[in-house]
């Protein structure tokens, strides 16, 4: 399953074929984001992330977007807020020891039966309506459900997968997905209006590569090294996912110490990210310092972001989303940087952070006014 996630999914060749399908999707972002603007509402970041991810996601999952008539991506969404907050009150069980693991799975058996049987629902619907598009337009398979429904067909497949196998991947892909994103653009937004020279800087980057009559795209991304170091330094000072787990198969040692077998480990990546014996005045927000001009040489780079720069775990288990996950960040940072003024109340957004929460989110979410920077919309046309 994982190969053909990063195979049909993620992979860079993979993502590179779905690149229209995510063009459409930060159009959509821009001109509801316009929207607001026009009406002088105020606009909480990430709901709005969370359209853009969630509906990208879909999309390049099922071929399409959640359906509008019926609030399908409404429904999307609300489920995975609703597994997330599941998931942080499950973590908090399953650490305190395994007595309270099974009493926390039976705490929350009721919300865990309500939520996995309404995604159930959803996904199966979904399930039906693509069979049976493949069965009336005998089309070449087209999107990776088509992929997985006709592995699921397949008699002689290797491994056998089932229809329980197809949604829970596509569970595991949205809620792994959205959150971890949506996270990311709040808090980089954040520190780009808490920095007003940062933001400065970034816009000229913006303005003299991708101009100010088209909208940024991701393909602009790599011409933008700067707004790719904003990025990486939000992910250092606020990874979405803090800690990673690690259970050892074998008893091993690491260091000094010895670790027996069956031990979970907890690894602090927050802390990691934040240690002043590898980061200069760690609490900082410094962009710079991953610009690789910065740096003395390529290698420098390359063992910084292996052995200090985890937002996105490491190692066979890491993040398959990472390459995706930069560019849902960037995109969207690019989109409201490029054409809005962002008003706060206040003279600094509070970077406070949420406690008790398994994914860092802010103690207080950022809404903003958005004035649009030209009077003319922005295309997306080269
Ligand atoms: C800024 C965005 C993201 C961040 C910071 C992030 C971070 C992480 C981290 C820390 C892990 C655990 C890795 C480990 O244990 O070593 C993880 C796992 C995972 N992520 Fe992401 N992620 C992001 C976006 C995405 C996206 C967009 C997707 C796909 C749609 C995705 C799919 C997954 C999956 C499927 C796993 C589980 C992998 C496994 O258990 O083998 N992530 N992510």
């Amino acid at each position: 399953m994982k190969k053909l996630i990063t195979s049909k999914l993620l992979g860079p060749q993979a993502l590179e074929r779905s690149q229209g399908v995510r063009a459409k999707e930060v159009e959509r972002f821009y001109s509801n984001l316009l929207d607001t603007a026009m009406k002088k509402e105020s606009v909480e970041i990430s709901e709005e992330a969370m359209k853009l991810v969630n509906n990208s996601i879909c999309h390049m999952i099922m071929g399409r977007s959640c359906s509008r008539e019926n609030s399908e991506a409404e429904r999307v969404r609300g489920l995975v807020k609703k597994t997330d907050s599941l998931g942080k009150k499950l973590f908090l069980a399953a650490i305190l020891r395994k007595p309270l693991k099974k009493i926390g799975i039976s705490l929350f058996k009721k919300e865990l039966t309500d939520v996995s049987s309404k995604f159930d629902e959803v996904l199966e619907k979904i399930l039906v309506e693509n069979k049976e598009k493949l069965d009336q337009e005998h089309q070449q398979d087209t999107d990776m459900m088509d992929k997985l429904l006709e592995a699921c067909r397949d008699e002689n497949a290797d491994y056998k997968i089932t229809r329980d196998h197809i949604k829970s991947l596509f569970v595991d892909l949205f809620v792994a997905g959205t959150d971890t994103s949506t996270h990311s653009i709040q808090w980089i937004m954040a520190e780009i209006i808490n920095n007003s020279y940062i933001l400065k800087r970034l816009r000229e980057e913006i303005d003299s590569v991708v101009g100010k009559t088209r909208l940024i795209q991701e393909t602009d991304l790599p011409n933008l090294p700067y707004l790719q170091a904003i990025v990486k330094e939000g992910l250092r000072l606020h990874p979405p996912v803090p800690f990673v787990l690690r259970t050892f198969e074998e008893r091993c040692m690491i260091g000094e110490f010895c670790i027996p077998e069956k031990t979970t480990l907890l690894v602090n990546g927050y802390a990691m990210m934040r240690d002043p014996e590898y980061w200069d005045d760690p609490q900082e927000f410094k962009p710079e310092r991953f610009l690789t001009s910065s740096r003395s040489s390529k290698k420098d780079e390359i063992r910084d972001e292996v052995l200090k720069f985890i937002p996105f775990g490491s190692g066979r288990r890491g993040c398959p989303g990472a390459n995706l996950g930069y560019v849902f960040v960037g995109t969207a940072i690019g989109v409201m940087v490029q054409c809005f003024d962002l008003k706060i109340k206040g003279d600094k957004v509070n970077m406070n952070e949420a406690a008790g929460a398994m994914t860092l989110s802010m103690a207080h979410p950022l809404k903003c006014t958005l004035v649009p920077r030209t009077l003319i919309p922005l295309t997306s046309s080269m």
